[in-house]
């Protein structure tokens, strides 16, 4: 059976709605196709070339074009690697290693990483930082803050503090942080090639329950940023509601501004007419990847910043 008509007989809603975005024999199969595995080497541990010689003794690395700590690696089970266990590198989709590039953060600068758990993009924030500085990590749900804490423990993360917050409690901080990364909860349809069950439960309404929680939290995160600074909005999903809906939402009712994302990736055209809707042509600057663009999860990345003198 063709990926299409699996994915039509598995949940004909989710097909309806997203063929209207692309609907090529190719963009099906790569929603289901699994996922190639991919490490990103942590510097805070060792040197880059120390690790990545070590690694090629064993398994064919190939580079991630998009981050230089990135690599795609030919492993069936990354936690039979001591590399792994001992922290000096980290399982991670490549993907939803462009976040924290875009971010750019520096050593001794305030982040926020307001939707943080399990922390594979705070690990890597941490180490273009180079452990100076301060991240607040956050995560709502206890069980994955734990998660947080062992990851950033493995990875000898020394900068950060986790917080168990709602994202919205951070709105108190007006104008304080240096850069937030929001990477937001959402309806994970680039997850498919990770978890099947993202695409048995997908449900119209589960989306619409997302956008709402994500324009609540990226209102939050824009007034604790502080003028002159960076907010990153990321989702590994395809829904326009969920992406460029949302940093509309925040155009429209702010001064933010959209900044070009220059990066060796291919990405799709990001949607700016939906349902009757049409969205602000600064989104042209978001990447909106996806699954067949690259071979990698699907991701929507915007990079937001506060005008000096702002709100
Ligand atoms: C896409 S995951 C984050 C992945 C993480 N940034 C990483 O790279 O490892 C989204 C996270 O948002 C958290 N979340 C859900 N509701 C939230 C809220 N109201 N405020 C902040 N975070 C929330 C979820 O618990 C989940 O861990």
């Amino acid at each position: 059976m063709s990926a299409r008509d699996r994915i039509k007989e598995t949940n004909p809603a989710f097909y309806e709605r997203y063929s209207m975005l692309e609907d090529t024999d190719e963009f099906w199969e790569f929603i289901i196709r699994p996922l190639r595995q991919s490490i990103r080497v942590n510097t805070l541990k060792a040197p880059l070339d120390v690790v990545v010689e070590r690694l090629k003794e064993e398994f064919e690395l190939e580079p991630v074009p998009w981050v230089r700590e990135g690599f795609f690696i030919n492993v069936d089970n990354l936690a039979k690697v001591p590399e792994h266990s001992l922290g000096l590198i980290f399982g991670q989709e490549a993907s939803s290693m462009i976040p924290p590039v875009v971010l750019g953060p520096k050593p001794g600068e305030l982040v926020l990483d307001m939707a943080a758990a399990p922390g594979s993009k705070t690990g890597q924030i941490a180490q273009y930082m180079n452990n100076e500085g301060c991240i607040i990590a956050n995560d709502p749900k206890i069980s994955r803050a734990n998660v947080l804490i062992a990851n950033l423990n493995r990875m000898g993360v020394l900068n950060t503090r986790v917080s168990v917050k709602d994202g919205v409690y951070f709105a108190r901080f007006e104008n304080r942080f240096d850069r937030i990364l929001l990477d937001a909860p959402c309806s994970s349809v680039g997850m498919i090639r990770k978890k099947w069950r993202f695409l048995t439960e997908w449900r119209m309404k589960e989306v619409v329950r997302y956008m709402n929680i994500q324009k609540r939290l990226i209102m939050a995160a824009y007034r604790a940023l502080k003028p002159g600074g960076t907010l990153v909005y990321s989702t590994c999903t395809i829904d326009p509601i969920e992406n460029e809906e949302v940093v509309d939402y925040l155009l429209r009712k702010t001064d933010a501004r959209l900044e070009r994302i220059d990066l060796p990736v291919k990405t799709s055209e990001p949607i700016l007419e939906w349902e009757g809707r049409t969205y602000s042509e600064e989104l042209r600057k978001a990447l909106r990847i996806h699954p067949n663009d690259n071979d990698t999860e699907a991701f929507f990345i915007a990079k937001i910043v506060k005008p000096e003198g702002g709100a």
